[in-house]
């Protein structure tokens, strides 16, 4: 079949635009991959989708999570994660940040050991998005990538960043591309397509396909990640083992796999990264209708609370005793420009985090801006020195029970300043989202889905639990929260770039919905993505 310029494979459909260029990542050999790894293995994607809701209802009615009786011989066997690549030895910093082409030449030239390219978290995966996307990436790994722009040029430095991709989540469709009349996984669009057209590239010049998988709440979601490789790498004629995948912890139930999450990738495995904000997300999703669960205003819950600290430690632990790279998390602070009080404070906060993480034993954290990496890259040589990494400091001396990851404190402060912030920062972010831009600085903090998730689900829980209540002792009410809702916005429209055009409108009441609604959105980003 033939849409426009481009020719597709039997049985897939394309509704989104062809413009020019889309073509040249659009092929029919390219195409093909993507329908393969469809008909084998969507099913089970869905499957494991709908093993994701049994549980979440077995979490509402009460039952906790343990770790698994049936993989204990995982936990206690002795094996390691086949050796890691030269290229991905030293990743002491890390910049993350979304496939836009200005970014993308930017985090490339930044200083830092690597780049995660980022088609999830902080992305909006609208259909150009996705596309450009593909197209910045496929020039960068071919080196011609370039841009002019406000009167400056961009290219390449000669010595760059190490390049992995961060494909969309298990739950996100990819709803422009259908194959046999049905929507597709936006993940596996991502990973084939970019898999097809640089892989071979890759490691020609040195390097490889290398990947970093979000979301993800069991070890048999990493097995289908692991198929998929193997798969693909059968597919395109490359050794078992080449494709190397980091996995984001960032799920309370992912935090009782990790070492069958590392098992089930051990030939494909890069270690795992510690992804605090969704983390703290997915605690507040599980446990929404405890009545014994209510967290403090989220600018309360570092990575200090207990249950965070539990978290950090027993991925560190897991890691160095796989042979892994345990890679930290990313401190929201960024740079801020005219106050240099403001941001001397605000760059002491990423240096603390950095130093923590390199002092427990990490190999290397996530940045989310380039004026971040010389600070974080001091923090990691400190400990570090001459050395790329230190998986070779192992922590016997860590101990965490389920009881420490499941201690969820603090609960207070709540009060109305956190919540009239969480409002004003979701209604703020969900406006941006539906722009096209999935990542946007707010009050002086690097904001994303992920970020923008702990707010919305916040209110909703504040809202119908009995711990809801604001430190004057007011309770936090659906109507309390519909009136913030009308403030906040005139706030947002006042102080977002483009915050009077349409999007701010529709996402003031899209907030509201969500957070007052009696059903919880899974992830917000799902009825969001209906709008684009
Ligand atoms: C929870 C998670 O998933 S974390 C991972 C996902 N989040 C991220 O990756 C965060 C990415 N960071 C960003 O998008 C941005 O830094 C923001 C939105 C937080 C702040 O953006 P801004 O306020 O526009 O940054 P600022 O104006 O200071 O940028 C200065 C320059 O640095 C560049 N820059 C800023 N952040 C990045 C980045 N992460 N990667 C590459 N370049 C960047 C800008 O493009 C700009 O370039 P220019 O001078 O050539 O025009
Ligand atoms: O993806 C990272 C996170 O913190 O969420
Ligand atoms: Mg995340």
């Amino acid at each position: 079949m033939t849409q426009s310029t481009i020719t597709l494979p039997a049985g897939m459909e394309i509704t989104g635009e062809i413009k020019p260029g889309y073509a040249n990542i659009l092929t029919t050999e390219a195409l093909s991959l993507v329908v393969k790894l469809t008909r084998e293995f969507e099913s089970r994607r869905q499957q494991l989708l709908a093993v994701r809701v049994e549980r979440a209802k077995r979490l509402d009615a009460g039952e906790r999570p343990d770790f698994l009786a049936e993989t204990a011989h995982i936990r206690a066997g002795d094996w390691k994660i086949a050796p890691i690549p030269k290229a991905l030895e030293c990743r002491r910093v890390e910049i993350t940040g979304p496939v836009e082409r200005k970014m993308v030449i930017n985090a490339f030239n930044s200083g830092a050991d690597s780049y995660m390219t980022d088609f999830e978290d902080s992305n909006t995966p609208n259909w150009d998005n996705q596309i450009t996307g593909q197209i910045n990436m496929f020039d960068a790994v071919r080196r011609t990538i370039s841009l002019e722009q406000n009167g400056k040029s961009y290219k390449l430095n000669d010595k760059i960043a190490t390049l992995v991709v961060r494909p969309r989540g298990w739950h996100l469709d990819e709803k422009h591309v259908l194959v046999d009349g049905k929507r597709i996984s936006g993940g596996i669009f991502d990973f084939a397509l970019f898999m097809f057209h640089n892989a071979k590239e890759q490691l020609a010049r040195g390097a490889g396909p290398y990947f970093y998988l979000p979301k993800m709440e069991s070890h048999l979601e990493a097995r289908l990640w692991n198929d998929i490789f193997v798969m693909t790498q059968n597919e395109l004629g490359l050794p078992q083992g080449t494709i190397k995948a980091t996995v984001l912890i960032e799920t309370i139930l992912a935090a009782f796999e990790m070492d069958e999450i590392l098992y089930e990738l051990r030939e494909h495995s890069s270690g795992l990264n510690a992804g605090r904000w969704d983390y703290i997300f997915s605690c507040i999703k599980k446990f929404k209708l405890d009545k014994d669960f209510c967290l403090a205003d989220r600018a309360k819950v570092t990575m200090t609370a207990p249950f965070m600290r539990a978290y950090a430690l027993l991925l560190l632990k897991t890691c160095h005793k796989r042979n892994a790279p345990a890679i930290g998390g990313m401190a929201a602070l960024i740079p801020i420009k005219n106050d240099p009080e403001k941001n001397e404070v605000a760059m002491g906060g990423v240096r603390n985090d950095k130093a923590r993480d390199a002092t427990d034993g990490y190999d290397g954290g996530w940045v989310a801006h380039p004026g971040l990496v010389e600070l974080a890259m001091t923090e990691f040589t400190k400990v570090l020195g001459d050395k790329p990494n230190q998986i070779d400091k192992q922590r016997p001396d860590i101990d965490v029970t389920a009881a420490q990851l499941l201690d969820f404190k603090p609960e207070a402060p709540i009060t109305e300043a956190g919540l009239r912030y969480n409002i004003n920062v979701g209604i703020h972010y969900l406006g941006s989202w539906l722009a096209g831009n999935g990542c946007v600085p707010i009050h002086n903090l690097m904001e994303d889905a992920a970020t923008a998730e702990i707010s919305r689900s916040q209110v909703w829980q504040w809202i119908r639990s009995d711990k809801g209540v604001l430190e004057d002792g007011r309770k936090v009410t659906a109507d309390m929260v519909r009136a913030m809702i009308k403030e906040e916005l005139v706030k947002v429209q006042r102080d977002a770039p483009g915050g009077d055009g349409p999007t701010y409108v529709r996402a003031g009441h899209i907030f509201e919905e969500m957070s007052t609604s009696t059903e919880f959105a899974e992830f917000l980003t799902l009825p969001l993505y209906e709008e684009i």
